[in-house]
């Protein structure tokens, strides 16, 4: 892991201002992906989310053989993927981040191979891939999983000719979908995807593909067809705003009574979270390209349901179960998405939440004064969840693992100061 990393949050001040919010971590890592298919040029890419798992993702590549260039005031990326050398994922940098995975495709399609020695992300239970083998293995790819001398997994997919065909997600898939368009952009012949999931992020990952030559359509249907290229050229694209970044700004306005300025944020991607926090008391006003934020009423509890976008996103879900410790009355949560996304609750109840977990429900008794306390940022979420309870906290809150963090949030103490908030970041 590196370093220690932890944050220190002083609560009980109102945020109030203008924040930018991030370009979007989880529409980055496939463009990453996606600009190693190209064999000749140079991808740019900007507005980067400078964040951990882009610099992971930047050592990833380079470990390929391909020369990333992070220009992190810039925050431009620059990938020359001409000369790609190895198909392997090494361990010790593809186990830290999930987006790893994404860099499959273009080894297949660059070198007919691609050795995996690990896959990382958050741990939320299980976090199956057999839609993503299933569907290599449709288009012709064998899939084999060895144990190496240290006893880790280590998956060897060995291409041939990749050639389209009908494909699925048992359910809709974010990188299954974008793995599957990216394998089937070089393919022969056409490829349909079933069930294909419908996030923002996925389509701004169709946009640079079909900018690079690929043939997609129906992106944003569920049912994606895409006729295979024999090549991709290199091109230069925006990456769009982090929908989740922006929504932890809307709740930390909310769980401080503040007003904000979203420079970036747009309310239809929150999806259903936009609804339930108007529910909850959070008053929006899109103005163009900025979202104008407050919350000047007491918190009302809320019913919440994780699901595929638009439906809540799991990744406000841990945010959200912050902000209802101050509504007035018991909110209740349904995780839907991942089985074990809910350690949150008892770093909170450290905090003076009371938090009742059943299984994938809880109940979330409010209204409860949090205080200051030494938490624990189990997952990116969770740690975004617990600087939102600090903001609100009486005294000082030490958020400690707070790398998982960094993975996704960039310049978070820095930020919220700006902001009127108390928080610093240490790392040793
Ligand atoms: C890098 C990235 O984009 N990460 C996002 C992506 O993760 P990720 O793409 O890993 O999430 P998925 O949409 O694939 O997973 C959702 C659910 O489907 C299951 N599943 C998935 C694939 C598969 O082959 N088999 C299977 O059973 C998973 O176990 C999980 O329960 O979407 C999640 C759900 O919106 C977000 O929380 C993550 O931030
Ligand atoms: C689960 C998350 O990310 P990843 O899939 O990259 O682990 C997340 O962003 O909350």
């Amino acid at each position: 892991m590196g370093h220690e990393v932890r944050y220190r949050v002083r609560g009980g001040r109102q945020l109030h201002g203008t924040v930018f919010v991030q370009g979007a971590k989880n529409a980055v890592l496939p463009m990453i992906g996606a600009s190693l298919m190209a064999s000749r040029g140079r991808t740019v890419l900007r507005n980067v989310p400078i964040i951990e798992d882009v610099r992971r993702a930047v050592e990833l590549a380079r470990a390929v053989g391909a020369k990333a260039e992070l220009h992190e005031t810039e925050r431009t990326l620059v990938i020359d993927a001409s000369s790609l050398s190895s198909p392997v994922l090494p361990g010790e940098i593809a186990s830290r981040f999930r987006g790893s995975f994404l860099f499959v495709p273009a080894l297949l399609h660059r070198l007919g191979e691609a050795v995996i020695e690990g896959v990382g992300g958050c741990n939320l239970g299980s976090r199956n891939l057999d839609f993503h083998y299933n569907g290599f293995k449709r288009m012709g790819a064998t899939v084999t999983e060895h144990v190496a001398d240290n006893g880790d997994g280590i998956i060897h997919i060995k291409a041939g000719d990749l050639r389209g065909g009908t494909l699925y997600c048992d359910t809709p898939s974010h990188t299954g979908t974008e793995n599957l368009i990216m394998a089937a952009a070089l393919a022969h012949g056409t490829t349909l995807i079933k069930n294909a999931a419908l996030e923002p992020e996925v389509l701004d990952n169709i946009a640079i593909l079909q900018a690079m030559g690929a043939k997609i359509s129906g992106g944003g249907t569920g049912f994606i067809t895409v006729e295979g290229v024999d090549e991709l050229t290199a091109v230069e694209h925006t990456v769009m705003p982090d929908r989740i970044d922006a929504g932890v700004f809307v709740m930390a306005a909310a769980i401080t009574g503040g007003d904000l300025n979203l420079v970036g944020a747009t309310l239809e991607h929150l999806g259903v979270a936009a609804d339930k926090l108007e529910q909850m008391g959070v008053e929006f006003h899109q103005q163009g390209a900025v979202l104008q934020v407050r919350r000047e009423r007491t918190l009302r509890p809320i019913n919440v349901i994780t699901d595929e976008y638009p439906g809540f996103a799991t990744d406000l879900q841990s945010p959200i179960m912050a902000l209802s410790c101050l509504a007035e009355g018991p909110s209740y949560i349904y995780e839907r998405i991942f089985d074990g996304r809910f350690k949150l609750a008892d770093e909170l109840g450290k905090m003076g939440a009371d938090i009742e977990v059943d299984g994938n429900r809880a109940k979330v008794n409010g209204p409860r004064a949090l205080r200051g306390a030494e938490v624990e940022a189990h997952d990116l979420r969770c740690g975004s969840a617990l600087v939102l309870a600090g903001l609100a906290a009486e005294g000082e809150t030490t958020i400690t693992s707070a790398y998982y963090l960094d993975r996704g949030h960039a310049h978070t103490a820095e930020r919220l100061s700006q902001l009127g908030a108390d928080i610093v970041r240490e790392a040793d």
